[in-house]
């Protein structure tokens, strides 16, 4: 039986991203619908390990593509293995996260299949005969959209990381490996990524990460960001910051978290000392659960906050840190 559903599965240093079981969680309860099975697309260099994974994670056959030149990002490369597979096997819908990736190869994939494209879906359904309904914010996060396809095959979808749950793995599955070679020629790739650099000091990537814990104005100096990378590190979180504290050079850009920053989407999302401006919102709200610790007792954070602290940073933000690590400790 042909896949019904491709989930494009990204990975980095080899190693599977979560976004990617996320999307083969949105497959495997697509399919039913959608009908047929799920698909994984694989790519990188040594990443055969990773398929077991996969299968476990819901895919019912894993499409690898494995190569040296494969290692790192090529917009060329990577839509290319990707749309020989989807024009090979015609599914209806093809998945994958909404990362710095998949915003650049969702959009090229559509236009190579000629298919619809949603991006950044917070919500995905499929209809009669396969055609897929997407959620999406617009305006900045004001207003939510509805996007009705117009046609129920190679529909391609992007999915907000963290939103989506994965599929309760299943070790028993054993992954059906097909190997898929290139159609283009890997030694002249248009475009390639030759080096990921980390610009910003935290180990997990601020638009996929699970935690964050963000910090504002409030914190007075930049020396004082520490109290949030101390609570992030017990965290296992990544840092942000607002605009105020990236315009006053305590941070740089790509941390700032925001309308003219990134949006992010974790479970958690700590705003220490931030106002919660409209523009800093536009890009948190759609967090799970938002903390907020503020002095002000009528800052706009809290109206959008699930739990809120008045009081002030510099005492709260050490007795969080030593209680987090305390309850670490104990396990
Ligand atoms: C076009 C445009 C785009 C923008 N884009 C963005 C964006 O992407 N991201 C963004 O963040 N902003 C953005 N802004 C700016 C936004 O309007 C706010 O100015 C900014 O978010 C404020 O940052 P802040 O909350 O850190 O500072 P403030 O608004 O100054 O808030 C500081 C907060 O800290 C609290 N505080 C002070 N001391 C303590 C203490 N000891 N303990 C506890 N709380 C304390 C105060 O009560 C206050 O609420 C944009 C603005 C415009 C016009």
């Amino acid at each position: 039986m042909m896949p019904g559903i491709l989930v494009f599965v990204e990975q980095r240093d080899g190693k599977v991203k979560r976004v990617g079981l996320e999307a083969l969680g949105a497959a495997r309860r697509l399919i039913q619908k959608a009908g047929g099975e799920v698909g994984a697309v694989l790519i990188g260099d040594r990443i055969a390990s990773e398929a077991k994974g996969l299968a476990a994670g819901g895919a019912d056959k894993v499409y690898l593509a494995e190569a040296p030149e494969l290692r790192l990002y090529s917009s060329e490369g990577y839509a290319s293995i990707l749309a020989d597979v989807a024009k090979r096997i015609q599914p209806s819908l093809i998945l994958m996260g909404a990362t710095a990736m998949g915003k650049d190869l969702g959009p090229k994939l559509a236009a190579k299949l000629k298919g619809p494209f949603m991006g950044d879906c917070i919500g995905l359904e499929v209809g009669e005969g396969g055609v897929a309904t997407a959620t999406r914010p617009i305006y900045a996060g004001k207003l939510l959209s509805k996007l009705t396809s117009r046609q129920p095959t190679l529909q391609v979808a992007t999915l907000r990381p963290n939103v989506f749950p994965v599929h309760p793995p299943d070790p028993a599955r054993e992954p059906v490996i097909e190997r898929v070679a290139p159609s283009v020629d890997l030694a002249k790739l248009g475009d390639k990524v030759k080096e990921v650099v980390a610009t910003v000091g935290s180990k997990v990537e601020l638009t996929e990460a699970r935690i964050i814990v963000s910090g504002g104005r409030g914190l007075k100096a930049p020396e004082n960001f520490k109290l949030v990378e101390e609570l992030a590190e017990a965290l296992g979180a990544a840092v942000g910051a607002s605009r105020a504290a990236v315009d006053a050079g305590w941070k740089p850009h790509a941390y700032q978290v925001g309308l003219t920053g990134k949006t992010v989407s974790p479970v958690l999302y700590v705003a220490c000392g931030i106002s919660g401006a409209i523009q800093h919102q536009a890009g948190m709200s759609s967090s799970k659960y938002i903390v907020a610790i503020n002095k002000d007792p009528n800052a706009p954070i809290f109206k959008i906050a699930t739990y809120g602290i008045v009081g002030d940073i510099f005492e709260i933000l050490p007795l969080l840190t030593e209680a987090v690590k305390k309850m670490t400790a104990e396990g």
